[in-house]
């Protein structure tokens, strides 16, 4: 059974179309990551899946159910972009209050709460009211409240947005770590962020589902991305173009170049590159097998 699945889904507000017939089958495994431009209609999926709102038309379904269905209490779990905590009380009060809800018993409800402050790293501000926590914090909470019960499937529109860089880190490196149980759906601005997690990638625009890109695929594309330290633009297109199986070297941005190649052995091409920037005394920074999500998104 697919853990989403979406046929035809629109959703207008008014005269404005949101979604336009998004169709998506989605399996549990690795996160996927939902991209798009401000007003793509990101948040108005997360919203339909979550059942905050009702599609115009078209069907919906999670593990087998309509969003909302009592069958998905504790299953399915998610992080609204605009979160916001009661202000009235500390941290484990909610938490535990939200375990409750998910029917764990008061003494259980608490070690939960516990459990999932702690995996957010923020055991020791349990007792902490809402207005003493950082912007950082709270979006920390609440993505622990996301966690309680370990649910299959959780839903997080911009979990690292306003994060500091070792917080964001630390958020990325914890989805990874429960990715084995729990499928992560990220929406989210930051590409290189989806990268390093994610395995899927949907990219939505103006309300339709216009790619689902997999990122495995870079494995097998005949692309290389090479960033340089610092280099001579068109001495370094030229001497790579004088190497055997190189098709094309653009730069795409200031010091990396996206290389096409039409070799079978990637090692060849990856030996001649280092063995010509030895020769040169070229600094490289990094070379990459396929190429990066921007590219394949927006080239
Ligand atoms: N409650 C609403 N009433 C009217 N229009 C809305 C409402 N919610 C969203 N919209 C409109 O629907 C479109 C999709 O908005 P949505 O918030 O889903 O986009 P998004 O991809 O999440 O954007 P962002 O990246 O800026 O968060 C936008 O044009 C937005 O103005």
């Amino acid at each position: 059974m697919s853990l989403i699945n979406c046929k035809g889904l629109s959703k207008s507000y008014g005269n404005k179309q949101a979604l336009k017939q998004v169709d998506i089958t989605l399996d549990a495994g690795r996160p996927i990551a939902l991209v798009g431009p401000n007003g793509a209609g990101k948040t108005t999926l997360f919203s339909l899946l979550c059942g905050y709102i009702t599609p115009t038309s078209g069907e919906v379904s999670l593990l087998g159910h309509k969003p909302g269905s009592p069958e998905l209490l504790g299953r399915i779990a998610s992080l609204p972009q605009d979160a916001a905590l009661d202000p009235n009380l500390d941290v484990v009060t909610q938490l535990t209050f939200f375990a409750t809800l998910q029917g764990y018993a008061k003494k259980e409800a608490k070690a939960e709460a516990l459990r999932v402050l702690s995996l957010v790293d923020l055991a020791d501000s349990a007792q902490q009211k809402p207005k003493s926590l950082s912007h950082g914090m709270s979006k920390r909470v609440s993505i622990a409240q996301a966690l309680i019960g370990s649910p299959e499937l959780v839903l997080l529109d911009e979990p690292t947005a306003g994060l500091d860089p070792a917080n964001a880190k630390k958020i990325r490196e914890l989805v990874k770590a429960l990715s084995d149980k729990t499928t992560f759906v990220i929406s989210s601005h930051n590409l290189d962020e989806l990268e390093k997690l994610c395995d899927q990638v949907l990219y939505l625009e103006q309300g339709l589902l216009s790619q689902s890109v997999s990122m495995n695929e870079s494995q097998h594309e005949d692309y290389l991305t090479l960033t340089m330290q610092q280099c001579e633009p068109s001495s370094l297109i030229e001497a790579v173009l004088d190497l055997a199986d190189i098709t094309s070297i653009e730069e795409r941005q200031s010091n990396q170049f996206l290389i096409k190649h039409n070799s079978e052995e990637i090692y060849a091409i990856e030996m001649a590159l280092l063995s010509l920037f030895k020769q040169r005394n070229w600094q490289y920074k990094a070379i990459l097998k396929g190429r990066t999500l921007e590219e394949k998104l927006f080239s």
